[in-house]
């Protein structure tokens, strides 16, 4: 790309780069007031921009951290608002914001990035690969019955969004998920949440629920009713237990509120157990599985040793065009990552090494379809050994 500047936006350059994203995604300029609730969801010094004679694409990201297999947490930028304006897109935009940002993220210590992708196409190629996966699913309220034996749970206080939004914040982090793929919610993101929220036809509502050790789980849900003829839907919009009480209790309130056909959750980990909850598995059905977070490893070692390994070792070969002092071949075992000369057993992109990262793909079947070159069957089997997962990674924070 030539005749173009890359970099930083200042604070009152924000508001332009906003209009351009909405742009992209055929949404109208925010209005004052909407302009004034959207700022907050942007940190400092984290938005870039691309300029010609003026601004023709940006992307931004803000500041968490990513739980990994085994529990350890690393600094992660979760990259949102990519848009490229649509007389100049196909020209090398998003490649020069990409190749900015990923070097920007390598030069602050950061060791992994994420985001929601609009289409599959676009992020393969900058190191990004599908990591987390989600799962749809629709409830016959009327059908579904908690099957005896269940948790009975402690109590649940029902709490306006107002009141939440005060309260929100702390419970979630409180609730100390160790899953895989969860991240930590910044400053920046809540407001999102809000924005999002504030937008549903009937009151939002939240319910907390009290265990043995204080709040243990929440639910935030509002309703729908078309018009009287059709059937009433509950949309779950965000669902987070952190014990077995927490999480059959809030399935007891949720099927207990009245003039309500369906349940619709968008946002479920894929081996949330909710079918098995009913004494009828049908209840639940599932209305689709989707990629949810793609995960960018910008520094290989340091994410390597981070995460929880199995009794195995490879030597594995990585290759990051983009990145460059990620490529190479690394000893890895339960025990320890280190770089080697040794040859390779397995070689991939560093997309392909997302993929397995958090354990929602297998070395063994991204090998059975041509995506990692392995020495031998056996090495595939070790390899999935190594990063295998007791719990399926899911994220379960849009933004
Ligand atoms: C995390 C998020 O914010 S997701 C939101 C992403 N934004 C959007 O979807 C808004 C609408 N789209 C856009 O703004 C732009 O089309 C973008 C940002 C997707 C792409 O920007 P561009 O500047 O056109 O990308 P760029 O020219 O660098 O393309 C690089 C390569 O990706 C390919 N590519 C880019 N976008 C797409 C796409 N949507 N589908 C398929 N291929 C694509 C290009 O063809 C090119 O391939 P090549 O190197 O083989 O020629």
């Amino acid at each position: 790309m030539t005749d173009h500047v890359t970099r930083l936006l200042s604070q009152d350059e924000l508001r332009t780069a906003n209009t351009l994203f909405r742009g992209t995604l055929h949404v109208a300029p925010a209005t004052d007031e909407e302009w004034a609730r959207s700022t907050e969801s942007y940190q400092p010094d984290r938005t870039l921009g691309v300029f010609d004679t003026e601004l023709i694409g940006t992307a931004r990201s803000f500041d968490s951290d990513l739980t990994v297999p085994g529990g350890a947490r690393v600094p992660l930028s979760a990259v949102t608002g990519v848009g490229v304006r649509a007389d100049r897109t196909r020209r090398g935009v998003l490649t020069e914001l990409m190749r900015t940002q990923l070097e920007g993220f390598a030069d602050r210590g950061v060791v992994a990035a994420n985001l929601y992708a609009s289409e599959g196409l676009i992020y393969g190629r900058f190191g990004y690969g599908v990591a987390t996966l989600w799962r749809r699913c629709v409830v016959d309220r009327r059908r579904a019955v908690v099957r005896a034996g269940a948790p009975s749970g402690g109590e649940v206080e029902l709490l306006d969004l107002e009141t939440a939004k005060t309260r929100l914040p702390e419970i979630h982090d409180g609730l100390d998920d160790d899953r895989p793929g969860a991240m930590r919610r910044s400053e920046y993101w809540w407001p999102g949440l809000y924005r999002q929220l504030n937008r549903a036809e009937a009151p939002v509502k939240t319910v907390l629920h009290h265990g043995a050790d204080g709040i243990d789980g929440y639910v935030v849900y509002h309703t729908s009713r078309p018009n009287p003829a059709d059937p009433a839907v509950l949309r779950v919009e965000e669902f987070h237990a952190r014990t077995p009480d927490a999480y059959a209790r809030m399935w007891r309130f949720l099927l207990s509120v009245d003039l309500i056909d369906t349940i619709e959750v968008s946002e479920m980990a894929l081996d949330d157990p909710l079918e098995l909850l009913f004494t009828d598995p049908r209840a639940v059905k599932v209305t689709g599985v989707e990629d949810e977070t793609w995960l960018r490893l910008v520094d290989v070692p340091a994410a390597l040793a981070a995460r929880e390994r199995g009794d195995a070792e490879v030597v594995l070969e990585v290759a990051d065009p983009i990145l460059p002092r990620n490529s190479g071949r690394y000893l890895v075992s339960k025990d320890a990552v280190t770089r080697t000369d040794a040859p390779a057993q397995l070689s991939m992109g560093v997309d392909v090494l997302a993929m397995i990262y958090l354990g929602t793909w297998r070395p063994s079947a991204l090998a059975s379809v041509g995506r990692i070159d392995v020495a031998d069957s056996g090495v595939a089997e070790r390899a999935d050994l190594l990063f295998g997962t007791r719990v399926a990674a899911w994220c379960g924070t849009f933004f």
